[in-house]
């Protein structure tokens, strides 16, 4: 795979892992290194990290996105806090900063994970934009990361449920963010034809 090319657009990217556990050191996190490893390997864009680790506590997941999204995060993923646990509150702290909802990306998330586990109606992601910012909530399961993201595949590499990451490049350029362009091995980028650029 290329190496991200200055050709293309810088893209800052937030991302965020919610664990009681990870962030007071009971477990090693796995949340931010498997966001990293996914997002680098999936994107051709020169990506600049903004990484936290926080407990699942309603205002500081509000305060830390509203942080990520004043730095100027194209794109904020977080990771944990999406099942029905007591503790679990990462999407009533996303909803709470959000100025337009997009339900599409949990519908399409459940229908992912349904390839993987039947856990999969347990979660209960939310995606909404805040400001010019993409945020997306992803399970807390590390493998899941790569699930959700990338969707499930047959054998021979073809795409039996589309990854939720296929909607996210023209979703940013709607919102006005740089314009992230994709490995098509790892995950196509859908735009219309004519919102696409001519490959470089
Ligand atoms: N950041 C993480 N690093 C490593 N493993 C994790 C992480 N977050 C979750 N997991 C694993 O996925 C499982 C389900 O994630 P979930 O977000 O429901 O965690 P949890 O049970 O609420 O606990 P905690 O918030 O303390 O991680 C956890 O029990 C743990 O095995
Ligand atoms: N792709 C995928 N989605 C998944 C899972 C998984 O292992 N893989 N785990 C499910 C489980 S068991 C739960 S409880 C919910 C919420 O997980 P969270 O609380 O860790 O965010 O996500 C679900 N979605």
């Amino acid at each position: 795979m290329s190496e991200p090319s200055p050709a293309h657009d810088p893209v800052r990217i937030g991302i965020v892992s919610i664990s009681d556990r990870a962030s007071s050191g009971v477990y090693q996190d796995q949340g931010l290194p498997a966001l990293q490893d996914w997002l680098t390997r999936a994107l051709k864009n020169p990506i600049t990290f903004e990484a936290r680790l926080i407990p699942d506590e309603q205002a500081r997941i509000s305060e830390t996105l509203i942080e990520l999204v004043d730095l100027g995060c194209a794109l904020v993923l977080t990771t944990g806090g999406t099942g029905p646990a007591k503790r679990d509150v990462t999407p009533e702290a996303t909803l709470a900063v959000a100025h337009k909802e997009m339900p599409g990306f949990g519908e399409q998330m459940r229908q992912v994970s349904l390839a993987f586990v039947p856990t999969a109606i347990l979660s209960r992601q939310v995606a909404v934009i805040r400001d010019e910012t993409l945020i997306i909530n992803l399970p807390g399961q590390p493998k899941a990361i790569a699930e959700t993201l990338e969707g499930a595949k047959n054998a021979d590499g073809s795409v039996r449920v589309n990854g939720i990451f296929s909607a996210v490049p023209y979703c940013i350029d709607l919102i006005g963010g740089p314009y992230i362009e994709t490995h098509d091995e790892v995950i196509k980028a859908w735009r219309p034809k004519n919102a696409a650029r001519p490959t470089r």
